[in-house]
């Protein structure tokens, strides 16, 4: 995986994008992209509204597998593999191009950010993070213990759990990671927005409560739910900080869409889970459905009773 992360809560770090046909007599729109969060320098905006994203193979398989599921209208589609100065990439539709000026939302799904191999990885050779450090004193000056601060570091498995305990991963099975209304800047700072009054009061802001737009994402999220409790793919994979990304726009139409698969990845043929028993250490399991249970009552609970 890209390793080189920039925060991105201003202005001047969102990558914008635009690509311009070369032909002349049949200039094509500049196709627009914006990245609510993630790692910098991994996407590129590629032709015919697709989006290359750095290579991995993990994601790679997950896509091919996608491809062939039922879940495929949730995902973007899937192109296959391009280089560009020797780089590999992913290549996927862009979903914002049938949108005008859309409002973007990135939620992180599921009560776990981390994987099991993560874990134990982090007890056979840990190796203290110092740019994991740093963030956590920016979010919290307390938050490291004696060790952490004396080392001035901390374990990756650390830094992701307390980023979970903090926000409403842990509580809610979900996060939001940021969002982008249109006509403003890139709203990233929900690091500690955990109760449901918080998390409710931020998705009314990115819908501006628009009863309309949250039937739309009410509606879609219950189809999703229900194509992802029979889903094959659904069923034999682990699905770990993958998120829904939620597009809307002015003219009232809305989308969500599964997105990163860096780190979903096939259970052994012998583990079963059902993504909403709680997790402990060995059963796999991600939370996914239980955060997506909430999700919808959250935002179900913004329309007026009926
Ligand atoms: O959001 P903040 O607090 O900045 O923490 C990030 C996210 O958890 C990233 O997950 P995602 O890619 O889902 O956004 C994770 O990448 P991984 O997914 O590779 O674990 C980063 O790990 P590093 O890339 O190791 O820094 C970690 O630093
Ligand atoms: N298919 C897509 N269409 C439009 N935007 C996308 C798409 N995939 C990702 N993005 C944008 O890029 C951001 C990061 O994507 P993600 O796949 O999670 O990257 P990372 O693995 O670096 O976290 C998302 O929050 C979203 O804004």
């Amino acid at each position: 995986r890209f390793n080189n992360r920039e925060p991105l809560n201003s202005s001047s770090s969102l990558s914008l994008f635009g690509t311009y046909s070369l032909t002349v007599m049949t200039p094509k729109k500049p196709q627009q992209w914006l990245q609510v969060v993630g790692h910098a320098g991994s996407f590129h905006v590629g032709d015919c509204g697709t989006l290359l994203k750095r290579f991995c193979k993990g994601e790679q398989q997950s896509y091919l597998s996608l491809m062939e599921d039922s879940l495929k209208p949730f995902v973007p589609a899937y192109h296959g593999v391009v280089q560009r100065d020797k780089q590999d990439y992913n290549v996927i539709d862009n979903l914002l191009i049938h949108f005008n000026s859309p409002a973007i939302m990135d939620c992180k799904m599921g009560s776990r950010t981390y994987l099991e191999e993560e874990l134990f990885m982090s007890r056979e050779r840990p190796q203290p993070r110092k740019d994991m450090y740093e963030k956590m004193v920016a979010v919290d000056p307390e938050a490291p213990t004696e060790q952490e601060r004396a080392q001035q570091a901390v374990l990756k498995s650390r830094y992701m759990q307390w980023r979970e305990t903090l926000s409403s991963t842990t509580t809610l099975g979900f996060r939001i990671e940021g969002f982008k209304k249109a006509n403003e800047e890139c709203r990233t700072n929900f690091k500690r927005t955990k109760s449901r009054e918080q998390v409710t009061e931020a998705l009314n802001s990115f819908v501006e409560s628009n009863k309309h737009i949250v039937w739309g994402y009410v509606r879609r999220l219950k189809q999703l739910r229900e194509v992802l409790e029979t889903s094959d793919f659904f069923r034999t994979h682990e699905v770990v900080g993958s998120s829904l990304l939620f597009v809307h726009d002015w003219t009232g139409r809305t989308g969500v869409w599964m997105i990163d698969f860096a780190k979903t990845g096939a259970l052994p043929p012998q583990v079963t889970m059902d993504h909403r028993t709680p997790w402990v250490e060995g059963n796999r399991e991600d939370g996914y459905l239980w955060g997506l249970d909430n999700l919808i009552d959250i935002f179900a609970n913004m329309l007026p009773l009926t």
